[in-house]
């Protein structure tokens, strides 16, 4: 079992990552101070049929566990379902004495946060991963849901008393998913260490179609280098925006599209993509963008913006991202693997560096 520990202001909370993570939940709850009276634990569909039973089950063991079930999918970060789960969490008579465990992926996890964070100002939750993105998602407190008009637009930063990671869940995830977190890892990778992203690198198979010990591997890196800027900078007043990188273009693209067209790892890889291309433009980065994007086509990742989508419009979503500041864009760059930094675009500038990008895709 491993354990990695998430410092967030004056409070720090586990991570645990293992095979037999949940049969820890009693004694770290209690270690934690938080013995909840009811639990309401939050899913979606899919993950329900795979691992619903077992869970409530085992969460019985603490207190009575209330369940709810949204539709599996991006789409179920919205105002409708928030509503629906606070109603739920009415009716069944929560308080603040109760806790809400998210057991799913980033969506559940971001939208069971979200809830947590408002029902009755606050009330404590739990973490339980399913997929690999939510080693990055279910770790460092960012919990929101989307609006029509952007990604994550209405949301909080609320910390998880813990997080209970068994990588066994992953068993039964689609290849799509699997790569979609993969993004996630690569992207860790690439902001804080070298060495990780070689050894990503080194074997294609490793990130195709990784065996569990790789996985262990993957979940635990990404999750220590996540908890590291997490642990420096919980609100994003400085470092912690470096974890957003491929997400201005990325996030562009799934809110244009529409949600759930298009996973979150698709799309921040393409949001890679064009912040490596600028970083090797804008400030002579030697990142090797082209051998990157070769090898983004083997892992499956699509390596051009959608074509349906108009820079103007991407441009569009782009000047609403939560980095902008004084109408200025600020773009996560590297200026190697390892050292990210801000590089601060007036929109104009940046719709015509994304026309230049796309133009160089297609030839
Ligand atoms: N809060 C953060 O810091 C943070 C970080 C990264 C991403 N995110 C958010 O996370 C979301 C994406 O998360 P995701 O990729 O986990 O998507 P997801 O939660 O939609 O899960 C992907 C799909 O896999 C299914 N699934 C989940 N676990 C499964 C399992 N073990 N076996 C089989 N199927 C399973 C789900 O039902 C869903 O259909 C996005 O909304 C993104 O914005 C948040
Ligand atoms: O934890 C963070 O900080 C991140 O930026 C992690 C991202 O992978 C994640 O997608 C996050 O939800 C993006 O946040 P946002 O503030 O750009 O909505
Ligand atoms: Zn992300």
């Amino acid at each position: 079992m491993e354990s990695v520990m998430v410092a967030a202001g004056e409070l720090s909370y586990p991570v645990l990552i293992g095979n037999q993570a949940l049969e820890l939940l009693d004694k770290v709850l209690a270690d934690g101070g938080t013995v909840p009276e009811k639990i309401l634990l939050i899913t979606d569909d899919t993950v329900h049929r795979l691992y619903g039973k077992q869970v409530k089950e085992r969460l019985e063991k603490i207190s009575p566990v209330a369940m709810f079930a949204v539709q599996s999918g991006e789409e179920a970060k919205s105002f409708e379902q928030y509503y629906a789960i606070l109603t739920y969490a009415l009716e069944k008579g929560l308080d603040r004495k109760s806790m809400i465990a998210a057991l799913g992926g980033g969506v559940v996890g971001d939208l069971a946060g979200f809830a947590a964070a408002t029902f009755m100002r606050g009330i404590p939750f739990i973490q339980i991963p399913t997929t690999l993105l939510a080693h990055d998602s279910a770790v460092g407190g960012k919990t929101a849901i989307n609006h029509p008009k952007g990604k994550n637009m209405i949301g909080a930063f609320y910390q998880p008393k813990a997080v209970f990671f068994d990588p066994q869940f992953l068993e039964s995830l689609p290849a799509e998913e699997m790569r979609s977190g993969m993004a996630e890892v690569i992207k860790h990778a690439m902001i804080a260490d070298a060495s990780f992203l070689s050894w990503l690198q080194k074997d294609l198979s490793a990130v195709v179609n990784p065996n569990a010990d790789q996985l262990a591997t993957m979940i635990k890196e990404g999750i220590k280098i996540k908890a590291g800027i997490v642990s420096q900078d919980e609100k994003e007043t400085g470092v912690r925006a470096y974890l957003n990188f491929g997400h201005t273009l990325g996030h562009a693209i799934e809110a244009a599209l529409g949600y759930g067209r298009i996973t979150h790892g698709d799309a921040v890889a393409a949001g890679m993509l064009f912040a490596s291309w600028l970083s090797e433009k804008e400030l002579n980065a030697d990142l090797s963008a082209g051998e990157l994007k070769d090898w983004f086509k083997e892992i499956g990742f699509p390596v051009a913006v959608p074509e349906e989508l108009s820079s103007e419009e991407l441009m569009n979503f782009m000047l609403s991202d939560k980095k902008t500041a004084s109408g200025k864009v600020n773009m996560v760059l590297l200026k190697e693997i390892g050292t990210p930094v801000i590089h601060s675009y007036l929109p104009e500038r940046l719709q015509d560096l994304l026309e230049e990008f796309r133009k160089e895709e297609i030839v």
